[in-house]
């Protein structure tokens, strides 16, 4: 729960059309869901399903057309670009491929990030311990650019690990790792629950649903599936069945 107790993230019937008329494109087509305190979500889906959009709208980096989200507290309607930011500021981290690092600070100076900018004393021993416990002790005083993608990935957890952030986006974060490398990833993210972290992850991948609590299934914008304590063959064999399904009835998870 949030220091207001109410879960860190919320959607009520959001929709999200893009474009207009013939060209319009319902995204998410009436989503409702709830992502408890200290639960790993993984989102999964056809492509083009919505778990970008999806993604995107509860972490407030788009906005819905119509629906509700709320954010570590706060209703994201009709906050302006600057409310946005600065509530996202600190309270959650983005484990994302492309925009993630800022690649002329050092990586002991990304993981530091949040807390510049939220205006707090960089706490120099949480970020030197938070880097050894992604492996990263070596290369604190390196660049992104020099860094491989799944060290970068690393750096992105440990980011939201020293920030405490409440609440976890990673959009495919070990689409481009070895499989090694993925589960180490994963693990970190398993890991950010234990200290009540929430973690959502959108992922193609039935073994890494697995390292979720839960995994809720997308087509045509519309949540209609969920599966507890996921294994690998069973959200394969749901994405099997649903990649071959026409329009599904919504469900309110
Ligand atoms: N900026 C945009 N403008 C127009 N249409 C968009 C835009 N972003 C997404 N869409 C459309 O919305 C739908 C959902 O896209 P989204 O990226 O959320 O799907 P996804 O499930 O994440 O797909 P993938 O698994 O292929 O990444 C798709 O039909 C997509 O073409």
């Amino acid at each position: 729960m949030t220091t207001s107790g109410q879960p860190p993230v919320q959607l009520v019937d959001v929709h999200k059309t893009y474009g207009h008329g013939e060209n319009a494109v319902e995204a998410l087509a009436g989503v409702t869901v709830t992502f408890p305190a200290g639960t790993f979500t993984a989102v999964m889906g056809p492509s083009g399903s919505g778990k970008s959009t999806l993604l995107h709208c509860a972490a407030g980096l788009d906005e819905p057309t119509a629906g509700l989200v709320t954010l570590v507290g706060s209703a994201l309607t009709g906050l302006t670009e600057l409310e946005l930011t600065e509530l996202r500021r600190g309270r959650v981290g983005f484990v994302f491929q492309a925009f993630n690092l800022l690649p002329a600070l050092t990586v002991r100076e990304n993981v530091g990030l949040p807390a510049v900018l939220a205006g707090r004393r960089v706490d120099r021993d949480r970020v030197d311990q938070v880097l050894e416990r992604v492996g990263l002790t070596s290369r604190a005083g390196h660049r992104p650019g020099e860094l491989s993608g799944g060290q970068q990935q690393r750096v992105a957890i440990a980011r939201a690990l020293a920030g405490r952030a409440e609440v976890v986006f990673a959009d495919e974060p070990t689409g481009a790792l070895d499989s090694t490398t993925a589960r180490e990833v994963l693990g970190l993210l398993r890991e950010l629950t234990r200290d009540g972290q929430t973690v959502v992850m959108v992922t193609h991948d039935p073994v890494a649903a697995c390292y979720a609590d839960r995994v809720l299934f997308l087509v045509d914008g519309r949540l209609v599936e969920q599966v507890d304590a996921p294994t690998a063959d069973v959200v394969a064999g749901h994405l099997a069945r649903l990649a071959g399904r026409g329009a599904p009835e919504a469900v309110r998870l």
